[in-house]
């Protein structure tokens, strides 16, 4: 492929969560992209614009259907982002004419099966508890967490793959995010850095499932409409909290996942793909 050939894209959202999906099997030109690249294609005035870009890439052995990589939009890459691996299962699916596919991550294989039109359900893993794998720098509780910033205090460590620090609060819409987000995102309890989530606890549904309000500070990209991995966070840091059941929805500011803590550790992840447009990213965003 001509480095100055133009390169197809796609223009995906789970949510809102928004990504641009390249695919590095039939161009290599997207696998060797530096931060610098990332950040300009993820740029809302003069890129494509993006909390997320995703490349897919070949697999590494038969295990898996594909492989996908993942930046946040300041460049940096990341193990894990839940809606995006709905999309790009959702692709996999469509490429293979199968309703259930594996996609291979930094943080683990990942199963993922059709529910219906554009909905997908992600067993996103065991969720980490252990405070090295957070990662954490000191050897903490990851139930309470002694770290307070502005009103937000005593918040959950859990690690879907990526790093994740949920605080319950009476009202989520009442925390200022942009506000407080950075500080926490670089405290230094956190190497790798770390999502911040606010979440608010609602009345379970009749049928006995939780409800979640949940909002979110995501490392890397900022404020975000939804995060999947923070889904799953919150649903496992209420769950170990004794505040909900292990099955709730999740209200995000883009709409609504449905998330399960197996009994396995596992966690379910359900919810939406959808794609906003195609088209072609011109080669100067690549060199
Ligand atoms: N939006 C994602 C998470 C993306 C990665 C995250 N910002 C990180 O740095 O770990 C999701 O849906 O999970």
């Amino acid at each position: 492929m001509s480095d100055s050939a133009t390169l197809p894209f796609r223009k995906m959202h789970g949510l809102g969560n928004d990504f641009v999906v390249l695919d590095g099997r039939i161009d290599p030109r997207p696998l060797a992209l530096d931060p610098a690249r990332v950040r300009a294609i993820a740029d809302r005035r003069a890129g494509i614009g993006c909390d997320q870009l995703i490349v897919i890439a070949t697999p590494s052995d038969n295990t898996a259907d594909v492989r996908m990589l993942i930046f946040n939009a300041d460049g940096s890459e990341v193990a894990a982002c839940g809606n995006a691996t709905r999309c790009v299962a959702w692709l996999a699916m469509t490429e293979s004419g199968r309703d259930s596919v594996v996609i291979e991550t930094r943080a683990g294989l990942l199963d993922a099966e059709s529910r219906g039109t554009s909905l997908v359900a992600v067993d996103m893993g065991a969720a980490r508890l252990d405070w090295r794998e957070i990662p954490l720098n000191e050897a903490v509780d990851t139930l309470h967490l002694g770290l307070s910033v502005g009103p937000l205090s005593d918040p959950v460590a859990v690690s879907m793959g990526n790093p994740h620090a949920v605080f319950f609060v009476e009202d989520s819409e009442a925390i200022d995010l942009a506000a407080v987000g950075p500080d926490l995102e670089h405290h230094p309890i956190f190497p790798e850095r770390a999502n911040i989530e606010v979440a608010s606890i609602l009345p379970t549904t009749e049928a006995g499932r939780g409800r979640i309000r949940m909002r979110v500070w995501e490392r890397g990209a900022g404020i975000t409409p939804a995060c999947g991995t923070g889904a799953c966070a919150t649903l496992v840091a209420a769950a170990r909290r004794g505040l909900s059941p292990r099955r709730a929805e999740l209200i995000l500011d883009g709409g609504t996942l449905e998330i399960e803590w197996l009994p396995d550790d596992h966690v379910l992840m359900t919810g939406p793909v959808a794609t906003s447009f195609t088209g072609l990213l011109d080669p100067a965003l690549l060199s």
